[in-house]
């Protein structure tokens, strides 16, 4: 039963100094702190629940998130979470076209982050409080521009469909969880001695899927590439990520070298919103056995229906706080199962494996039905600073027991790394002169 008037909101910038030790590095973020713009929603409804919401970000970019979550919280405060739920849509629309904050989107950038840090916390609270049925779940969808691929109809066929053998597919959950990939052994700001001593252990650990970066520097991806493939093996699965490096045609022709290493997929080979550049790589990696992923900076469900439509992807990243919350991931949930396009989630940052893990193992159960092609990336990074951590069993996400979207973190771990008052980065600036 849904409950509660939305009486406080908070928001805080909550930094990692992950750079400090090459965590999270790439060929474009050299040296990201991963970060979280972290929104905690209060209600008067007197029995002590929450909603935690969070955003990935990067260091400084944290501030402007922030300051977002702030212009943006007007449309919550004093609200009924039924009111609210009663009409998701509309509510979801409301935040997404304020007239005054719609300038500096629409439905993108630091805007529709601070979207989403809100909404995942409103699905928190309500996921808490009650469960959905596909005609909720449906009607918190905005389909505004992509009902020339998905109405509401087709996406409520799918969602029945869904229903065939769901029982089944959870206690395939229950027993062996949803299959993961790790992207923590190969980040570029590695050493060649860290990677091979992080690779030896998942190997031990039973990881099989294994993902390294790449696009700074041909020479050094060849050899960061031999060395993983020969320690994993030729039968184990290999993914590359070059994080936007690229133009089109130096994409295919930097992949056709790093071919022998047998990638399954090349991630953001180029800009995320040069759909028809994605278009044109994906046709030509064809003969190389070589699938082109992205997703994890794509601003909206519209980039997602053009690649879709144009075949630019072989692998759809959904991103739990790029796009705007649980409202708009379903609807590329959606898209994707009707292309059957596998769904390959990006994660890792800070509480994205938390996040997603409740919209993957949903698409298996309800909407896909299928593991085949698919994975969710691990990365084994700061998941000691929430209250309800992701459980991995042999390389696999366990379905979360806990009510709610695993969004809270420790008070403790929030406290010591609010930036710049927490103690963590009260030592770091200091010890920086700063
Ligand atoms: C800056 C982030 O760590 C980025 O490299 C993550 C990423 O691309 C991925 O996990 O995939
Ligand atoms: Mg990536």
């Amino acid at each position: 039963m849904v409950r509660g008037r939305i009486c406080g909101l908070s928001v805080r910038d909550v930094r990692f100094p992950t750079s400090l030790g090459g965590h999270g590095s790439d060929a474009m973020h050299t040296d990201p702190n991963y970060s979280a713009a972290y929104v905690i929603l209060e209600t008067d409804a007197g029995d002590g629940l929450k909603g935690y919401g969070i955003t990935f970000t990067l260091g400084r970019g944290t501030e402007v998130v922030v300051c977002a979550v702030n212009a943006l919280a007007h449309h919550v405060l004093s609200k009924d979470l039924r009111d609210i739920v009663g009409d998701f849509r509309g509510f979801y629309r409301q935040l997404t076209s304020d007239g005054q904050l719609r300038w500096i989107g629409p439905e993108k950038g630091a805007v529709h982050l601070a979207t989403a840090a809100v909404l995942n916390a409103v699905w928190d609270l309500w996921a808490k409080q009650e469960g959905k049925d596909p005609r909720t779940l449906l009607s918190c969808i905005d389909f505004r521009y992509i009902t020339d691929v998905l109405t509401e109809e087709e996406a409520f066929e799918i969602l029945q469909k869904g229903q065939v053998g769901k029982k089944e597919r959870e206690e395939q959950m229950l027993m062996h969880g949803y299959p993961a990939y790790t992207t923590s052994c190969a980040w570029l700001g590695y050493s060649d001695d860290t990677l091979k001593q992080l690779c030896t252990e998942a190997l031990k650990d039973g990881w099989t899927r294994f993902k390294v970066k790449v696009g700074a520097d041909l020479q050094d991806d060849i050899r960061r590439c031999r060395l993983i493939r020969d320690m994993i093996g030729p039968e184990k699965i290999l993914m590359m990520d070059a994080n936007q490096r690229w133009d089109v045609p130096e994409a295919v022709e930097w992949m056709s070298k790093l071919a022998e290493f047998k990638p399954l997929w090349i991630e953001e080979p180029t800009s995320p919103d040069d759909i028809l550049g994605h278009a044109t790589i994906s046709k030509a990696l064809v003969p190389l056995g070589i699938g082109v992923a992205t997703g994890e900076q794509c601003h909206n469900r519209v980039i997602f229906k053009q690649l879709l439509q144009v075949k630019a992807l072989q692998f759809l990243q959904i991103d739990s706080c790029r796009l705007g919350s649980v409202n708009e991931n379903l609807s590329v949930l959606l898209m994707a199962k009707k292309f059957e396009i596998p769904v390959c989630p990006h994660a890792g940052g800070v509480g994205l494996c938390e996040l997603v893990q409740h919209l993957i193992i949903f698409d298996f159960i309800s909407v896909s039905a299928s593991l085949k092609n698919r994975m969710c990336e691990y990365v084994d990074h700061l998941h000691e600073h929430f209250r309800y951590p992701v459980i991995i069993k042999k390389a696999s996400y366990m379905p979360p027991k806990d009510a709610g979207y695993s969004t809270e973190m420790k008070t403790d771990s929030v406290q010591k790394h609010q930036y710049p008052d927490g103690d963590v980065w009260k030592k770091l600036l200091a010890a920086q002169g700063n």
